[in-house]
């Protein structure tokens, strides 16, 4: 791929080409047995609890990643981009969703401060920990960013879905990452992946070396993001091994 566009022949931005190299995975974690279970109504309650109480551990561990690539968009110093304005969003909508899984949580009968992150967690938790030190780049800790998000906008906004059979009790915690608002958002996000992955890919930034390499570095970080996502759904649903095989 040359990154050069043919007049008239639209090209793809970098992240429509990872979905569409990756698509397997991507459909694997966006259209997960989970979610096609709740989305049918026969979600389990047991696992949709599991999911609520680890979950909770996650968005905890996903704020103060939010919060560093902040400080990296913080650091790039171009305040016109817009990006921490952008990031900051996300910082808010994480706050109330917060108070949001506390609520849903007293709402189930889950006590949270008893939830002990399994194995899937610590992992995913630790690889976000990893994603925040100073050294990673802004445009692979972007592309991690956006993947994220986008797994369970997607994943949600398809249990909203005409023909879905969602249960009404399910519905709102759907349409918390499954609504417009949400998925406006992950544009944004995706639009900033892109620009910053398209920057260094053309070379118009300076050491073309180092910024092809946050490329590649980027590619395989959304891959694992992918991983670590399907290992979470696959937790939730108790196919993960540790739990009792379903009947
Ligand atoms: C495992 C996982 N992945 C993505 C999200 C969505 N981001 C913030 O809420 C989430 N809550 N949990």
């Amino acid at each position: 791929m040359d990154g050069k566009s043919k007049p008239g022949v639209p090209y793809d931005v970098m992240t429509d080409t990872w979905v569409k190299k990756h698509r397997l995975i991507y459909i694997g974690a966006t259209r997960h047995p989970f979610i096609l279970s709740i989305r049918d109504g026969t979600v389990d309650l047991s696992a949709f609890k599991r999911w609520l109480g680890q979950d909770y551990i996650f968005v905890r561990a996903f704020v103060p990643f939010v919060a560093s690539v902040l400080i990296k968009a913080y650091k790039k110093g171009d305040e016109s981009s817009g990006d921490m304005e952008v990031i900051l969003s996300g910082l808010g909508s994480l706050n109330d969703e917060i108070a949001w899984f506390k609520q849903e949580a007293s709402k189930w009968g889950v006590d949270l401060s008893q939830v002990a992150p399994e194995k899937p967690t610590q992992d995913y938790c630790r690889f976000l920990e990893e994603l925040m030190r100073p050294e990673v780049d802004y445009t692979v800790a972007m592309a991690a960013f956006w993947a994220i998000e986008a797994v369970y906008q997607e994943s949600f906004a398809h249990c909203l879905e005409e023909g879905s059979k969602t249960s009404t009790e399910l519905q709102e915690a759907c349409q918390r990452w499954g609504n417009d608002g949400f998925g406006r958002y992950c544009s944004s996000l995706r639009n900033i992946a892109d620009r910053q992955l398209e920057k260094v890919a053309s070379g118009s930034v300076p050491l073309v070396k180092v910024s092809e390499d946050a490329v590649s570095k980027a590619e395989v970080t959304f891959l694992r993001v992918l991983e670590y996502e399907v290992d979470f759904w696959n937790m939730s649903c108790g196919t993960d091994g540790h739990s009792a095989p379903k009947p």
